[in-house]
């Protein structure tokens, strides 16, 4: 009882005395950022306009140098207001790694998020908190164990369908290829796979039309290419809300209603033939394909409604992600040929060559030093996920941010949106070296990062498909550079800034154009 009453009266005495409590914790408030506007409209316009040039992770970058330049110091967490609502921004690692891990408790993904993405992804695990987020990763987690995810065999068939399409001419040459469209037809195709049962195979379309039959593949791959153009169109939408914070509804055209409803027939059909299928079905079926995560997933739930949400999910995570690590690794490779040439003569020594390959397995690759380097360098300087946010679900602290030094703690009441960046953060000089900036993959060398590095997050939600990616783009880019000995922009490719399309994920705003040369056997 007595502990009760204390909880009782320290909650009442917290929430009606905000500044008592913060000044007994020592907190200060974080600079502000004075460039919002009338109610933070000036704020959302910026935003916009950083969207439409495709550019918005430059844009948190030179928000944040404009607030350094006015703190005069590394002003790394400061507080913005938009729309009414406060909120903060923040890149320093100690902040994130408290949100994420040290004060996990006080900090959820917040019912704003959920009311925006449930739209499109239902109950899942990218919206979930408290309970019911255990309950999803538990169920998720048996999924990504190691004898799971390393099904090179799998991976080897979709690939061998990218390098169909990517037919060298009389010069050894390819054509002019749009290698990201290819990267997401793969990613597409395997994780399809791994999740259905059943690829969409929608690299293959292409060769049922050069055969001019009604291809087999034909209906499956319309589906998907519906699929697609309506998920991308729906994260689309998903970012734009997001803009918006807690006035995420105001954002609801007709498009993305009409997106939601085709991208829910996609996944109904899958769920409905996994409910379908009795045990003997499967059992006659092992054999024809390896593990398959619907249905596992369906031997533990028969709700068709958490069933869609989960692979839906999943399937945002499994696809974007993975095609988008690959083609900023290409579009890198593009303008430093010396790192190419290192990684191709690494990818040789190590793993043979394309028609003689030998050991590529999930440790080796896993053990490829250069290999693994270049991953991280590209999901540094070019992270898959940019932006995120937490939400206080209790009053709380951020540990550092406040006062004129930006040292102290920050009290945040319950319910603020912290929004924080790993794009800003994984370029920042002060963290990096004055080199931060470029791409070196050796930088890797030798350095165990900490809180300062965060492409898959940390703590409690870590990413639970980090093993799974990374095994699926080493091997894809070892079978690649086995095959193809060298690189060439497309004649566009080179031009101008580089530019980011970004949605919930960030790929190259430009389709990463270049042509492959065969390497000779
Ligand atoms: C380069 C590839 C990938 C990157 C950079 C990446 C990054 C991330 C990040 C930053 C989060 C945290 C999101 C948040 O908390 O708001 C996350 C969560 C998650 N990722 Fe990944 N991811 C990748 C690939 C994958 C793949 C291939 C899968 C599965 C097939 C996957 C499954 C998940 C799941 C289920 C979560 C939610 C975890 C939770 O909330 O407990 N990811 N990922």
């Amino acid at each position: 009882i007595y502990k009760l009453v204390s909880v009782v009266t320290e909650k009442r005495r917290h929430s009606a005395h905000p500044t008592v409590k913060a000044k007994e914790l020592g907190c200060q408030d974080a600079a502000f950022y004075p460039n919002g506007g009338f109610l933070g409209f000036k704020s959302i316009k910026e935003m916009q306009a950083a969207d439409k040039a495709k550019l918005f992770p430059d844009f948190m970058i030179k928000r944040q140098d404009f607030m350094s330049g006015l703190t005069g110091r590394v002003c790394s967490t400061f507080r913005i207001s938009l729309l009414g609502q406060t909120m903060y921004f923040t890149s320093d690692p100690k902040n994130i790694q408290a949100m994420l891990a040290t004060q996990f408790a006080d900090y959820d993904l917040g019912p704003v998020r959920r009311a925006n993405m449930s739209q499109t992804l239902g109950n899942g695990i990218f919206v979930q908190d408290g309970k019911q987020w255990e309950h999803s990763r538990a169920l998720l987690r048996p999924s990504f164990v190691r004898e799971q995810i390393s099904d090179l065999e799998l991976e080897e068939r979709h690939v061998q369908n990218l390098i169909d399409v990517l037919k060298p001419q009389q010069d050894g040459w390819t054509a002019e290829t749009e290698i990201q469209t290819l990267f997401f037809r793969l990613t597409i195709d395997s994780a399809t796979e791994f999740l259905f049962g059943e690829s969409v195979d929608s690299q293959l379309v292409e060769a049922d039309s050069a055969l001019r039959t009604p291809g087999k593949h034909a209906k499956r791959a319309t589906d998907e290419l519906a699929f697609s153009k309506n998920f991308d169109s729906a994260q689309r939408h998903m970012a734009q809300r997001f803009r918006l914070g807690d006035m995420y509804w105001v954002h609801n055209p007709k498009e993305y209603k009409e997106n939601n409803r085709i991208i829910d027939e996609f996944v109904k059909h899958y769920v409905n033939l996994a409910l379908k299928k009795s045990t003997s079905e499967k059992k006659a079926e092992e054999g024809r394909h390896g593990y398959v995560f619907l249905e596992a997933l369906a031997e533990q739930t028969r709700d068709p409604k958490e069933l869609a949400a989960q692979l839906l999910n999943i399937l945002l995570a499994g696809r974007d992600t993975t095609a988008s690590l690959l083609s900023w690794l290409f579009n890198q490779l593009l303008r430093h040929p010396a790192v190419f040439a290192t990684l191709r003569a690494t990818v040789v020594e190590t793993f043979g060559t394309y028609d003689d390959p030998r050991d590529i397995t999930f440790a080796t690759l896993k053990g490829c030093q250069y290999l693994q380097y270049c991953l991280s360098e590209t999901l540094r300087l070019w992270t898959v996920v940019p932006g995120n946010s937490r939400r206080t679900n209790k009053p709380t602290t951020l540990p550092r941010g406040g006062g004129p030094k930006g040292e102290d703690p920050i009290y945040l009441p319950a319910q603020v949106e912290v929004n924080y960046s790993i794009h800003v953060m994984q370029r920042r000089k002060d963290l990096w070296g004055e080199d931060a900036d470029e791409f070196k993959p050796e930088r890797f060398q030798g350095r165990r990062p900490g809180w300062e590095y965060l492409p898959f997050n940390g703590g409690p939600r870590i990413c639970i498909g980090q093993q799974f990616a990374l095994t699926e783009a080493s091997y894809v880019v070892v079978r690649l550079l086995q095959k193809f000995d060298r690189i060439m922009p497309g004649a566009h490719e080179l031009e101008g800034p580089i530019t980011s399309n970004l949605t919930l994920t960030n790929s190259p705003g430009k389709p990463v154009t270049l042509r492959l040369h065969e390497a000779k056997a």
